[in-house]
């Protein structure tokens, strides 16, 4: 058997993708072999020095993908990420810490670039939290029994002067992408999206190898005229014994800037003919479907689960790149364990971002400093990536011995300053 030192960690060259393909897919547990359209498609996404592969001899056994990408802060600002995707390692080399090597040259990379944090979506959750990743949103899958529902389907045209009609998948590639951006600036947890995702989610370009059926596209005019929601749907084929329609719509994606485009989407969907269930793709926690509807409870939760995980590289930017509502000052002791004790600026280092923290925050800005002051609240760098995009609750974390407050009530002035009114969600998997 190799020895794990005699395992090459290193940045593939392009010549290695074919071979780095073939991994990923067995480490995905999908057929090994990748077709030539599906690996010319993938070629897209090749940056150099940011695909890494674990080599034993000439075969590629590891595969971890990173891109650019900008996540966007409480307040609106978008943040630069370090995304990371195509995480596998194939079985016959799991535990050996391939994995650990793979990641502290992408993290020590990205942190080395300035970077504020890392993104990634979790395939399970026991993996990521011991390099210093927090869960930071959530993701909520609804079905609905269209029937309980209440709607009136005789009246699915929006009353709002606003209309729906269905486009194909050229329109969508011409609106979509202004859309997305008016949604993710507003949206905290949401990410940038590249071309590559709108020609991927038309069928232009087939990444998964899958065979591409054509969706239904539906988008949302305002009055004026303005395209304020668009979505992707798919129904199925399936009748009942009596002769009875019992067709399934599911939604592959919706996207809405606007309440009003939320609202004629989704009634839109509850009134097709035959469609008896709508299935409604990956939501916001706090997504307003199930209250749109006269019958709340004909919405059930069928999925409900962590979904973007983020890790902070840099306390100071990521901490003044968000707004506050409230106005108030903490001091944070962030204990971060993992990764080459590194200059975080701060007194008292650890990991890639350990520190001691003040943080005065209020509706005009904030500003945080390293400080000799002693600590408020105690947190590791994963509970920071939960409270930093605004979903969890330091009262809550403390309940669960997960952050430890110092002075007394400190765990309530961070829920005051950090916590929103709508829940951070991100719409994507990549
Ligand atoms: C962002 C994404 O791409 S998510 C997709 C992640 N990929 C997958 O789930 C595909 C299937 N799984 C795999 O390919 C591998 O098991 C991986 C990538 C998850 C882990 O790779 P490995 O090289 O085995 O991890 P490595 O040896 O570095 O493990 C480091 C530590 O994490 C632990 N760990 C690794 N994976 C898991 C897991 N799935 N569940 C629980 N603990 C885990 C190890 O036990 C080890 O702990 P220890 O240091 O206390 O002994």
């Amino acid at each position: 058997m190799t020895r794990r030192t005699d395992i090459d960690v290193r940045p593939i060259t392009e010549a290695e993708f074919p071979d780095w393909n073939r991994a990923l897919n067995t480490g995905f547990l999908q057929p090994p072999a990748v077709g030539a359209e599906q690996l010319e498609a993938r070629r897209l996404q090749f940056v150099p020095g940011r695909l890494l592969g674990a080599f034993d001899g000439d075969r590629c056994v590891a595969t971890f993908r990173s891109f650019d990408q900008e996540v966007t802060a409480v307040g609106g600002a978008p943040v630069r990420a370090d995304a990371i995707s195509n995480v596998t390692v194939t079985a016959t080399h799991r535990r050996r810490g391939l994995l650990t090597r793979m990641m502290a040259q992408d993290l020590a990379a990205a942190k080395e670039r300035g970077d504020v944090v890392a993104t990634l979506i979790a395939a399970e959750y026991p993996i990521y939290g011991r390099y210093g990743f927090g869960p930071a949103t959530t993701m909520t899958e609804w079905t609905v029994d269209v029937p309980r529902a209440g709607l009136d389907p005789r009246r699915p045209v929006p009353e709002d002067g606003g209309r729906i009609d269905l486009v194909d998948g050229e329109d969508v590639r011409k609106l979509g992408p202004e859309l997305h951006e008016r949604l993710r600036r507003a949206q905290p947890g949401a990410v940038s999206r590249v071309d590559l995702w709108w020609q991927a989610r038309t069928g232009v370009v087939n990444l998964s190898g899958a065979r591409w059926t054509e969706p239904c596209y539906a988008v949302y005019r305002s009055a004026d005229g303005e395209v304020e929601g668009l979505a992707s749907y798919r129904t199925d084929d399936h009748w009942g014994d009596a002769k009875q329609p019992l067709n399934t719509a599911t939604v592959d994606w919706l996207e809405a800037v606007t309440p009003a485009a939320e609202r004629a989407l989704w009634h839109y969907l509850c009134s097709i003919d035959w469609v008896q269930t709508v299935k409604s793709g990956w939501r916001s926690p706090d997504d307003l479907l199930p209250d749109l509807l006269p019958d709340p409870r004909a919405a059930r939760i069928t999925t409900q689960a962590d979904w973007l995980w983020v890790r902070v590289l840099d306390v100071v930017r990521a901490l003044e790149a968000r707004a506050y509502e409230g106005q108030g000052s903490l001091v944070l002791e962030v204990v971060d364990r993992w990764g080459s004790p590194r200059s975080s600026g701060a007194e008292s280092g650890g990991g890639l971002t350990g520190g001691r923290w003040r943080l005065e925050a209020g509706p005009d800005g904030a500003s945080c400093a390293p400080t000799t002051e002693s600590a408020d609240l105690v947190l590791d760098v994963g509970e920071l990536a939960s409270l930093w995009l605004g979903d969890a609750s330091a009262v809550r974390l403390a309940a669960l011995g997960r952050v430890r407050e110092e002075r007394a009530g400190a765990a309530r002035v961070a829920d005051a300053l950090l916590r929103t009114s709508r829940r951070p969600w991100c719409p994507d998997m990549f």
